[in-house]
């Protein structure tokens, strides 16, 4: 509003009309971009025709408005010439509308767009009329557009080269002609003229797009076939193996198959044995998940090692672990159901635990993870207070979402997740940290599945290890 108030206390009322229609015109324009194509199209054609009337007439008074200030003017001059004691008085009581006759170079009138006297060379959405003794354009100001598009429009460069940088890959290629071969010995094909490569804003030479393209196309030629495997592929491999290797010839048989995220794997494999070949076996289960795996296979699992009469031994029992060890001590139990799998573990002649390169360690908390150790609810806060005194850095395990509270295992314990300073090498510093913690009142039991002076405490009897390049190492 001061805007058009400026403009009609400035102006003669003709140009005062047709200027504020103009840029209402204008705005309304620029608010029919955001409609759709057709209705903006139909619009700013009318808008357009309306603006061409409106500007032929601004023109006009313009011209009319300065001719008559110049006719004014030639006659102060010969009225100040005639009476030079007055010249100071014509200058300041010049008629209004000749200020404005001389519209100024370039006038803002809104964020959008100014109306301007310099000719519209570079905006390619620019109107203007460009006839007549004074050029008057209502550019757009420039608009941010995308940096390939600003590039090709003759007369401007993108914003980074006036900083002195020139981003090769995204410069057109004709940019950068090839150069012209000079007489004599032909130049080596890499070499380009000087004058015409590309450089950064040091003076550095920079490659040109087609010899960074032969140059990523030599390099991927001469790199040799890819030979790792992801991690799901070695680690279905190994539990392939695995179950190949150790399916028992005996009968009846027991097969336990644990809880890790290889499970499926492993009843997947032992679906492929015929029919004959499954009848006389019985599988076990070391929690839910599993269970229903091999209830989706047909594989008839029992849900209670109870169920199992005191002197029935699993032959076999499949499963893996969080972390191996030289010795093949390992952490188990991140799945929560850690003291049934040590049950089973227990009861097995065999334990075969599948694992992948990522989680072999030479010593135990190498890696700084933690373990678990599952406890009665009842001791939490006597249980955690034991196991921070031992050294532990030690958090309760959270359902999901925290505020649900704390994890709760299949038996109705806890979950907390304990990790200590990596461990020497010797069986001896894992059986030590193992007692320890057996011997906590409320711990149920640990992760640390390993053979110590005192027992074995169901460290794996093989171990199966898919490599990253899809071979399987056996160990044990
Ligand atoms: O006790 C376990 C499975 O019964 C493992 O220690 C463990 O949780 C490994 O899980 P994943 O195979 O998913 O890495």
């Amino acid at each position: 509003m001061s805007l058009i108030t400026a403009i009609k206390t400035t102006r003669p009322p003709a140009i005062q009309n047709v200027v504020s229609s103009l840029i209402i015109l204008y705005i309304l324009r620029n608010f029919c971009t955001h409609m759709s194509e057709t209705h903006r199209a139909r619009i700013s054609e009318g808008i357009l025709e309306r603006m061409e009337r409106l500007l032929t007439k601004v023109r006009t008074a313009s011209l009319k408005s300065k001719n008559s200030g110049l006719r004014r003017k030639k006659s102060k001059e010969k009225q100040a010439a005639s009476d030079p004691g007055d010249s100071k008085d014509a200058i300041t009581t010049q008629p209004i509308e000749n200020e404005h006759d001389e519209l100024q170079p370039t006038k803002r009138v809104s964020r959008d767009f100014s109306i301007s006297t310099t000719p519209p060379a570079i905006y390619g959405s620019t109107f203007s009329l460009a006839e007549g003794p004074e050029l008057i354009a209502v550019e757009p100001l420039p608009k941010v557009s995308s940096r390939r598009s600003s590039m090709s429009k003759p007369g401007r460069k993108p914003s980074l080269q006036h900083v002195g940088f020139q981003s090769p890959e995204l410069e057109p290629e004709e940019d950068y002609p090839a150069p012209v071969p000079a007489p004599g010995p032909a130049p080596s094909p890499a070499r380009t003229d000087s004058t015409k490569t590309p450089k950064d804003h040091k003076g550095h030479r920079l490659p040109s797009i087609a010899s960074l393209i032969s140059n990523i196309t030599s390099s991927r030629s001469n790199r040799p076939a890819r030979v790792s495997r992801s991690t799901t592929t070695v680690r279905k491999l190994a539990a392939y193996k695995a179950v190949s290797d150790n399916f028992p010839t005996n009968r009846p048989a027991y097969i336990a198959i644990g809880s890790g995220s290889l499970m499926l794997q492993v009843v997947e494999k032992l679906s492929q044995y015929s029919y004959s070949q499954l009848a006389d076996i019985t599988f076990v289960s070391t929690g839910v998940a599993s269970e229903h795996i091999m209830a989706s296979y047909k594989l008839r699992p029992i849900t209670s090692l109870s169920l199992l009469s005191p002197e029935t031994k699993i032959d076999v029992y499949f499963d893996t672990a969080d972390k191996v060890d030289d010795n093949l001590n390992c952490i188990r139990g991140r799945t929560g159901n850690l003291h049934l799998e040590r049950m089973v573990a227990l009861r097995s002649e065999c334990f075969v635990c599948i694992i992948d390169y990522n989680k072999r360690v030479p010593t135990l908390f190498t890696m700084g993870k933690s373990m678990a150790v599952e406890i009665t609810p009842e001791s939490y806060f006597y249980a955690i207070k034991k196991l921070r005194a031992v050294g532990a850095i030690a958090t309760l395990r959270h359902g999901e979402p925290v505020i649900s509270g704390p994890c709760i295992t299949q038996r109705g314990t806890y979950i907390i997740d304990a990790s200590w300073p990596a461990l020497g090498n010797a069986d001896s510093e894992v059986e030590v940290l193992a007692e320890i913690l057996k011997g906590l009142y409320g711990v149920v039991d640990h992760g640390l599945f390993y053979a110590g002076k005192g027992g074995w405490n169901g460290r794996p009897h093989k171990v199966y290890v898919g490599l990253s390049d899809g071979a399987v190492n056996s160990l044990g």
